[in-house]
């Protein structure tokens, strides 16, 4: 029988409108909307197309979102002092800075910048640290990586709250956007989790132990049918642009699709998997620290 295929697009919007709503509640409460910047560095056409869509999707939440577009040929202080000025300002409760930065810029020294109540990508340290020290259950203030946040989400729709005790989950991938923080997740979900990289040796035949899969390696198609256990539920974080021949071109994930249907249980499309619920879950976040900042002051002023 073919797998099931896991709706991200559906949930997607699911997660969104409850957002919406608590979004609401929250403007209606503080007279301020939650406020999400999107930052984005140079013209790189897929990173413009995905900060479109989140400031698209946070003003359909009814959360204030602004795009700040810099030159290419920003230096990483001038981007710094933009960043140090969000952090002042009370009514931006999130910041995000588009990825991958261009080659010349400290991403790392600009992560560190961002007020971490405010890093709704959850990649500063201190939100990365609380992650891999949280226990079973997260903090509710804490603001998780958005992508193996909504791999989770995703795993528990498909398998239920308990479903993933006990599974072995193979994270495929060990950066730090995606690999680390999901497998930090997934051991909060009490799975025994192995994370492989490139250089795993054999790792068709780990794959093939794994009852949860788990592919985050940008390399289009890579995970083969017979890569995967019978039954198995499948993640594929992938997205990747290949051409058709025609001169055209279309999206495909890192695992080779119409092989893989005919043995797992379940599996993520792409388009139409991870990628929406990524973009739900950075609303969420910002929502997140929104609440958060009115608690620590009492107003939507973090301070
Ligand atoms: N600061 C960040 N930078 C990047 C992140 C991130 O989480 N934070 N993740 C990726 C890119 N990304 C979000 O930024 C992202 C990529 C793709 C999608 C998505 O919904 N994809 C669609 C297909 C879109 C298309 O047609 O091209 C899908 O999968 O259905 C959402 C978010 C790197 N940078
Ligand atoms: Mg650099």
């Amino acid at each position: 029988m073919a797998a099931r295929i896991i709706d991200g697009k559906a949930e997607a919007a699911r997660l969104r409108a409850a957002v919406r709503d608590e979004a609401a509640a929250f403007t209606t409460r503080h007279g301020l909307a939650p406020g999400l910047r999107v930052i984005i560095v140079g013209d790189d056409p897929a990173s413009r197309a995905y900060v479109r869509t989140k400031t698209r999707m946070a003003a359909e939440a009814g959360i204030a979102g602004e795009l700040i577009e810099l030159p290419e040929t920003s230096t990483t202080v001038e981007l710094l002092s933009r960043i140090e000025r969000l952090n002042d300002d009370p009514a931006t409760h999130g910041i995000l800075v588009q990825l991958p930065l261009p080659a010349h810029m400290d991403a790392e020294a600009v992560l560190r910048a961002i007020d971490p109540g405010k890093d709704v990508d959850g990649f500063h340290p201190l939100n990365v640290g609380r992650l891999f020290s949280a226990g079973r259950s997260l903090p509710e203030d804490l603001l998780v990586p958005c992508t193996p946040w909504g791999c989770l989400h995703l795993l528990r729709t498909t398998l239920g709250s308990d479903g993933l005790a006990g599974c072995h989950a193979v994270v495929i991938g060990r950066s730090n956007i995606v690999g680390k923080p999901m497998a930090a997740l997934l051991l909060g979900a009490d799975c025994t989790v192995t994370v492989a990289h490139s250089r795993t040796r054999d790792l068709p035949e780990l794959c093939r132990r794994a009852d949860i899969l788990v592919a985050a390696i940008g390399r289009a198609e890579m995970v083969r049918g017979d890569w995967i256990k019978p039954g198995a539920v499948v993640i594929d974080v992938g997205i990747n642009r290949v051409a058709t021949g025609d001169g055209g071109s279309r999206l495909v994930g890192d695992v080779a699709f119409a092989e893989a249907i005919r043995v797992a249980d379940a599996i993520t499309p792409v388009p139409g998997g991870v990628g929406p619920v990524t973009v739900a879950c950075l609303l969420r976040n910002t929502l997140i620290a929104a609440q958060a900042s009115t608690r620590r002051t009492g107003s939507p002023a973090p301070r």
